[in-house]
């Protein structure tokens, strides 16, 4: 199984989640921006971080990257794309997934552990949990998740909504801490799982978001042999 970590320039989670991806059955390889071919991967995570220095607004300027066209052609094959804090950013600029995050809504820079509710267990990124509630890692100045209530409704009605937060640190529309697409192969969450897998970093609730991924990816590839 092989897996590309996007690195923007300004991404400081890019080594982060390398690392943490290679406990698991997966290649990783960090992959600059610029490249503009992801056919060779199973699984695209696009890290946390400040990509351009979040000049103009967070993921404005990465959405133009060479990358981009890459991940849109990846969407289409039904690939699975995920973004994590800066690459949850990203991909809702880039229209991959719905809404948009703005500043804090008590603005400012929120680095905590916080408690997650998991809404959908069916998902390929949440499958493996054996638990309903969780702590991850938060890190961000623009995690506020807005959407309107229409498009909000249709997050509910297709089971898009994952994660949400337990006590709402950055004001998110219906506490929402993480979604996916319609499809369900892209998602984007603000919190960091690949902060939250061993012992010794006193938490091992992100490991199960690899774990489901993982799951996933090896029904997929049992299914095309079938
Ligand atoms: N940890 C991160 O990815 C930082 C996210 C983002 N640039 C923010 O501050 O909102």
């Amino acid at each position: 199984m092989k897996a590309a970590v996007i690195s923007f320039p300004g991404s400081n989670c890019d080594y982060d989640m390398y690392y943490a991806l290679k406990n698991w059955q997966i290649t990783p390889t960090i992959v600059p921006a610029s490249v503009t071919d992801l056919t060779a991967y199973d699984v695209i995570f696009l890290p946390g971080g400040f990509s351009y220095g979040d000049y103009l607004r967070t993921g404005a300027i990465a959405q133009f990257s060479p990358i981009m066209q890459a991940l849109q052609t990846a969407n289409a094959a039904g690939k699975l794309i995920i973004g994590i804090c800066n690459g949850f950013q990203i991909l809702t600029e880039a229209g991959l997934l719905p809404g948009t995050l703005q500043t804090n809504q008590n603005p400012g820079f929120i680095c905590t552990t916080t408690a997650l509710h998991i809404v959908n267990s069916t998902s390929a990124f949440s499958s493996a949990y054996q638990k309903t509630d969780i702590n991850l890692p938060i890190a961000h100045g623009e995690g506020n998740y807005y959407i309107d209530d229409e498009q909000l409704s249709q997050l509910k009605a297709n089971n898009q909504i994952i994660f949400t937060y337990n006590d709402n640190p950055n004001g998110s529309v219906a506490n929402i801490a993480g979604v996916t697409n319609v499809a369900g192969n892209v998602f984007g969450m603000m919190p960091h799982p690949e902060r939250a897998v061993e012992t010794i970093l006193n938490n091992t609730d992100g490991q199960a978001f690899f774990t489901s991924i993982i799951n996933f990816l090896n029904q997929k590839t049992e299914a095309v042999k079938a």
